[in-house]
C-alpha cells in the first residue's frame, strides 16, 4: 500500500478545508494515477484512474508542475478532453526522497472559480505548493511513526530474547521498555502495558540510578517489600537532541551462582581426553561411546579416582544432550539435611532459613541435560524413594511445593561402593538399584590397567610441567620400577598427586624416588625388604651395582665423557664399566 493511501482520510479532510478556504476543487492522485482524494466533482471520481496521457500523468512522469488556466493546447493531447469539465487547473508533484509519488491539483469546474484562479494565479500556485509540502511532511511523519513502531517491536523482540532482565528508562526514570525476563524476575503482578511509562521507583524501591555506568553492581533491591539480591549494570544511551535513556540489565545473584556452578561442571571433556590403552579401559570407553548416543540411565562403578566423573562428562558431551546442562552432585559431600533441598529444590518458606524466593534443585537445573549423581551409595534411604519417583515418572516436587514439575533429564550415577551388597544388607533400595543400573559401566582400577600407569604419567607430567613452567621430565628407571609394583589404591587421582610432588621437587629432567612423597618412598623400602628376603646375596649385589651404575649414568650422561666420569667415580676402568653395562 502506498504512503498516500495510508494518509488518505487525513488528506481528504485537508483537501476539503483548502477547497472551502480557496473556493477551488482539490484532488490527489497516487503513483498509479488513481485518484485517492477529491472534493466537488472530483469526489465522485475517487478511486477512478486518470488517463495516462492526462496532465496528471505528465506531472507524474516529469516531476514538473503545470499551470493550465485556459484549457489550451495542453488539454488537446488528453484522451479525456471531451468529457472533462474543468475550466482551469494547476498541478503540483508530490515527492518522497526526490521521487514523484503522486500529484496534487487545484481545479475549477465553473467559470467564476476559474477567473478567480487566473486572477490570483501566483497566490493559488503558492498555496498549491504549500499544500503539496504538507502532504509530503505527512508522508515523512507516517514513515517515521511506522519505523518507530517497527523499531519498538524490534527492540522488544531483541530484549525479550536476552536471558537477563532488561529495563529501559527515559530521562524521567519512566519505564519505556521491559522484557519478559525482567517481569519474571521482578515477579510483579502487573501487565506489560500497565508498567510502561510508570516510574521505576514504583516497582524497585531503592534502585540507585546514579551509579557508575557500565559497572556490575551487587545490591539488595526492594521489590514488593521483598529484599532481592541482584547483580546489575546501568548503561546510558544517548538519543538525539541530548535526550538520554538508561538501560538496566540485571540478574538474581542466586541464578548467577547456579549458572557458574553449571558451567564449572560443563568443562568440555570428551572420550579422547581419557588416556589409556589397556584392554580394560578400552572396553569401558567403547561401551560408553555406544550408550552416549542413547538416553539410557547409566551406573558407573569404580574405585575412587578411577575417572567416574571424567566418563560421565564425556558421555554427556558426546550425547544429544551436549548443549544442555551437566549438573553434578556428590551425595557424600553434602550434609544429610541439605541433600533433599539441593536435589529437589524448595518453595519459598519451605523451612526456616530457606531462601525467601525458593530455589531450584539440581535435578530441575539439569532439565534438558544430564544429572550426575556421584557417590549414589551415600544417598539416605528416605531420599532413595523420592529419587525413584523422579526416575519412574520424570517429575519432581520441590520441598514444601504442591505441584509436580515435569523434567527431562538423563541420569548418570556413580559409586565406589558395592551397591549389590548394600541392597542385600537393606541399605539400598532394590527397585532403585535396578532403575539406576540400566547400563552398568565398570571402571578398572589403575593397578589392573597394564602399562597405562606410564602412559598416564607421561600425559600428567607434560601438563604439570607446562603448568609449572618447567622443562619436560621423565620417570627414572627406579621410579618406573616402583610405579609398576605399587598398588595405587587412590588410582589416577593418587598418581596425579604423586607426580605433582615429583615434578615440583625434581631439579633436572628425571623424576627420582627422592622427589616423590615420603609414603611412596617408604613403599620402596618395603619392596626392598620383600626383595631382600627373596634373593641371594650375590643377586642383591648385582642388583645394587646395576642401580648404582644406572643412576650415575642418568646423572652424568650416556656419552663417552659421561661414562668416563662414572668410571672415575666408581674407581674402575672404563672397559670394566662397559662390560658391566653390557651385562
Ligand atoms: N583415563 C584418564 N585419563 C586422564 N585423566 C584421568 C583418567 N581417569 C581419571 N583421570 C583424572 O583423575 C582424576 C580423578 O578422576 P575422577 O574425578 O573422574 O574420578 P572419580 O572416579 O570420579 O573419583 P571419586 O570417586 O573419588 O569422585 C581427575 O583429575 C581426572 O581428570
Amino acid at each position: 500500500m502506498s504512503y498516500l493511501r495510508l494518509i488518505q482520510y487525513k488528506m481528504q479532510s485537508l483537501a476539503e478545508t483548502v477547497a472551502l478556504a480557496l473556493n477551488v476543487e482539490v484532488a490527489i492522485a497516487d503513483k498509479n494515477l488513481t485518484r485517492i482524494v477529491g472534493t466537488g466533482d472530483f469526489y465522485t471520481k475517487i478511486d477512478d484512474v486518470c488517463a495516462d496521457d492526462s496532465l496528471f500523468a505528465r506531472v507524474l512522469q516529469t516531476g514538473e508542475s503545470i499551470i493550465n488556466l485556459t484549457r489550451d493546447k495542453e488539454c488537446m493531447k488528453c484522451s479525456n478532453k471531451d468529457s472533462c469539465l474543468e475550466f482551469a487547473n494547476m498541478i503540483y508533484p508530490i515527492k518522497e526522497n526526490g521521487e514523484t509519488i503522486g500529484v496534487l491539483a487545484f481545479a475549477s469546474f465553473d467559470p467564476e472559480q476559474a477567473s478567480l484562479i487566473r486572477l490570483k494565479k501566483e497566490e493559488y500556485f503558492n498555496m498549491l505548493k504549500k499544500t503539496a509540502g504538507i502532504v509530503e511532511q505527512e508522508i515523512i511523519n507516517i514513515k517515521m511513526t511506522n519505523k518507530l513502531k517497527k523499531d519498538t517491536t524490534e527492540v522488544n523482540e531483541i530484549i525479550n530474547c536476552l536471558n537477563k532482565g532488561i529495563i529501559i528508562l527515559n530521562s524521567n526514570d519512566e519505564i519505556i521498555h521491559i522484557n519478559s525476563k525482567a517481569l519474571q524476575i521482578l515477579n510483579i503482578n502487573i501487565s506489560h502495558q500497565k508498567i510502561i511509562e510508570r516510574n521505576i521507583n514504583k516497582f524497585i524501591k531503592n534502585i540507585k540510578l546514579s551509579h557508575n555506568w557500565n559497572e556490575e553492581i551487587v545490591d539488595l533491591w526492594t521489590i514488593n517489600d521483598r529484599k532481592v539480591r541482584v547483580i546489575y549494570s546501568i548503561n546510558k544511551i544517548v538519543l538525539g537532541d541530548n535526550e538520554f535513556s538508561l538501560m538496566i540489565s540485571f540478574d538474581f545473584m542466586s541464578d548467577i551462582i547456579n549458572l557458574v556452578k553449571t558451567h564449572e561442571n560443563k568443562e568440555k571433556i570428551y572420550f579422547k581426553d581419557i588416556i589409556g590403552r589397556s584392554s580394560a579401559i578400552l572396553k569401558a570407553i567403547n561401551k560408553s561411546k555406544i550408550v552416549a548416543s542413547t538416553d539410557s540411565t547409566i551406573l558407573i562403578e569404580g574405585k575412587s579416582g578411577t575417572g567416574k566423573e571424567l566418563f560421565a562428562k564425556s558421555i554427556h558431551n558426546e550425547s544429544p544432550r551436549r548443549d544442555g546442562p551437566f549438573i553434578a552432585i556428590n551425595c557424600a559431600s553434602i550434609p544429610e539435611n541439605l541433600i533433599e533441598s539441593e536435589l529437589f529444590g524448595y518453595e519459598k518458606g519451605a523451612f526456616t532459613g530457606a531462601n525467601t524466593s525458593g530455589k531450584k534443585g539440581k535435578i530441575e537445573l539439569a532439565n534438558n541435560g544430564t544429572i550426575f549423581l556421584d557417590e549414589i551409595g551415600d544417598l539416605p534411604i528416605y531420599l532413595q524413594t523420592k529419587l525413584l519417583r523422579v526416575l519412574q515418572e520424570r517429575t519432581i516436587d520441590r520441598l514444601g511445593g504442591e505441584k509436580y514439575i515435569n523434567i527431562n533429564v538423563r541420569v548418570i550415577s556413580a559409586t565406589n561402593k558395592n551397591l549389590k551388597k548394600m541392597v542385600a544388607e537393606g541399605e539400598f533400595r532394590l527397585d532403585l538399584y535396578y532403575r539406576l543400573n540400566v547400563i552398568p559401566i565398570n571402571l578398572p582400577c589403575l593397578k589392573s590397567r597394564e602399562d597405562d600407569v606410564f602412559l598416564l604419567s607421561e600425559y600428567i607430567i607434560e601438563s604439570l610441567c607446562k603448568k609449572m613452567n618447567k622443562e619436560k621430565k621423565f620417570l627414572s628407571l627406579e621410579v618406573r620400577d616402583l610405579f609398576s609394583k605399587y598398588d595405587w589404591p587412590g588410582n589416577i587421582r593418587e598418581l596425579e598427586n604423586v607426580l605433582e610432588h615429583g615434578v615440583c621437587f625434581s631439579m633436572d629432567k628425571f623424576i627420582r624416588i627422592e622427589n616423590l612423597p615420603e609414603y611412596i618412598q617408604e613403599e620402596k623400602n618395603a619392596h626392598v625388604l620383600e626383595i631382600v628376603e627373596e634373593k641371594s646375596l650375590e643377586d642383591l649385589k648385582i642388583d645394587f651395582e646395576k642401580s648404582v651404575i644406572t643412576k650415575l649414568i642418568q646423572k652424568y650422561g650416556d656419552s663417552v665423557e659421561g661414562k668416563k666420569l662414572v668410571a672415575e667415580k666408581l674407581e674402575i676402568g672404563l672397559t670394566t664399566l662397559y662390560r658391566k653395562i653390557n651385562e
